[in-house]
């Protein structure tokens, strides 16, 4: 158990955002194991015997699940990191009230919002874990963060009462007002500031810097009116599909019939492919793609697909989306994950924070993951391969298991096709799945029909 704590801790510091989110997440945790470790002295105090602890007990539970579940939908639109340090913050508080403040109604109260905090806390910080960091380097941080949550269990279910006991129960008499210091409560008091100290060094380092502050977040966020100015992909009328998978797993076969398909429903459709849609991209395509570059440094080779993708998206894709069309791209950013991440062993959390950059943040509304056995996606193709396709067989195992990492930790914004089926049923697949994210559809003389309506015209 020391060794996976010590590998973790070695580990731990390695991005600001990951550490930021071990403190976040370990503090918030502390919060709800020392509202059980002390709880039972603290219900003793206040005459509310066992059914006191079980309810402060069942307080924290229900809240942990209640934060975990629906707090980060209910409360989408704040930004995620700083959600994640705000309820950290407010675990920590919850805390130190129920510390200062012995009630049992209150500690009730209090013991559900500290576990609410935690519960919110706990998902987002997992989620973007799992998203900053990869494969092996991922499982020891998560052993780390299992290990060290259970030596806080450990301690707080054995020193905690110990140092409650040490303070001991006091009664301060000022004037006429008398305060009861319970060592319990001091207990909490000391736990619940540890946390916000932990959610303020949480958050200095999982901010992204927002020129919003997290003040005008939140009132925005609790009066329900955007947060800053609106981000211009989420005003975008078109719709934006992608293909993505190994080589030879049927995307362009796919992305044509998908064309084809919304074409006779009555979309403009624009079909593109990375790399190579831009007279720039093409040369890029073309250096990336040249077996003389064989031994490109993969750092270069991560830039130039970012190059030819910011490109791509300036030039072919946002204006197609601001023209309401439907774009349907044969690659996008999870191929640069994939292959330059998982298949070139460099930082998946480093790529996706170049790649935001280059796209400004433009996701793909859909995500449709063809997922092949490499073997038989290069098998399809024949003839010459090019530099990346003749990679080695483990070089195109990792990216395909790279891929399929992607989408599950997204499973809502993908669809996973077993690309070895037969190409018609692909097809059909993917159009059920496309169909419920299609805007109506708009007749081809749409303009000069709302020209003619009476009320506009005037
Ligand atoms: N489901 C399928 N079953 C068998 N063969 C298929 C299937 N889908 C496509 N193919 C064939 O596999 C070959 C490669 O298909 P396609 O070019 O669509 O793949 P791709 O994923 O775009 O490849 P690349 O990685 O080179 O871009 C083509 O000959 C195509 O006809
Ligand atoms: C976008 C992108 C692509 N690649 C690789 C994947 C393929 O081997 C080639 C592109 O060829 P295709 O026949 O058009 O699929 O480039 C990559 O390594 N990283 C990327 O970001």
């Amino acid at each position: 158990m020391l060794r996976t704590f010590w590998d973790g801790m070695r580990f731990a510091g390695i991005t600001p955002l990951v550490r930021g989110l071990l403190l976040g997440m370990l503090g918030a945790f502390a919060t709800s194991v020392v509202v059980i470790g002390v709880g039972r002295i603290l219900v003793d105090r206040l005459a509310a015997g066992n059914a006191g602890f079980g309810v402060l007990f069942a307080a924290v539970s229900a809240g942990m699940a209640l934060g975990a579940f629906v707090g980060p939908r209910v409360l989408r639109a704040l930004n995620r990191r700083r959600l994640f340090a705000l309820s950290v913050g407010v675990s920590g508080a919850a805390l130190l009230l129920t510390g200062l403040i012995p009630n049992m109604v209150l500690a009730a109260v209090l013991a559900s919002i500290t576990g609410v905090g935690v519960g919110i806390a706990w998902v987002i910080g997992t989620g973007l874990l799992a998203r900053e960091i990869e494969g092996d380097l991922r499982e020891r941080t998560l052993a780390f963060l299992h290990t060290a949550a259970r030596v806080l269990l450990l301690v707080s279910l054995t020193v905690a009462p110990l140092i409650a006991g040490l303070i001991g129960d006091h009664r301060l008499d000022v004037r006429d007002l008398g305060y009861d210091v319970l060592g319990a409560g001091a207990v909490l008091v000391l736990a619940g500031l540890t946390a916000l100290l932990l959610a303020v060094l949480s958050y200095r380092q999982v901010d992204e810097g927002s020129e919003v502050s997290l003040f005008a977040e939140l009132i925005a966020v609790l009066r329900g009116v955007p947060v800053g100015p609106e981000k211009e992909d989420e005003r975008l009328p078109g719709t934006f599909i992608v293909l993505e998978g190994g080589e030879g797993a049927g995307k362009s076969t796919q992305a044509r019939q998908l064309s084809i398909w919304l074409r006779d429903e009555g979309f403009e459709v624009v079909t593109t492919r990375e790399p190579g849609s831009t007279k720039l991209g093409m040369r890029l395509r073309a250096l990336l793609l040249d077996k003389d570059q064989t031994g490109m440094s993969p750092r270069a080779e991560a830039l130039l697909y970012g190059a030819d993708r910011a490109d791509h998206v300036s030039q072919v894709i946002l204006p197609a989306l601001r023209r309401g069309a439907i774009v349907i791209s044969d690659r996008y950013v999870d191929s640069t994950l994939a292959y330059q991440g998982a298949g070139r062993e460099l930082s998946v959390g480093e790529i996706r924070r170049i790649n935001e950059w280059a796209t400004d943040e433009l996701v793909p509304d859909l995500t449709v993951l063809l997922d092949v056995p490499p073997a038989s996606g290069l098998a399809r193709l024949g003839g010459t391969t090019d530099r990346i396709e003749s990679e080695s067989e483990d070089f195109h195992e990792r990216v395909r298991a790279g891929f399929r990492r992607l989408a599950e930790g997204e499973p809502e914004r993908y669809l996973v096709v077993d690309a070895q089926g037969a190409q018609e049923d692909i097809t059909r697949e993917i159009q059920r799945r496309v169909r419920p994210i299609l805007p109506d559809p708009v007749p081809q003389d749409a303009e000069a029909i709302t020209g003619m309506m009476p009320i506009i015209k005037e």
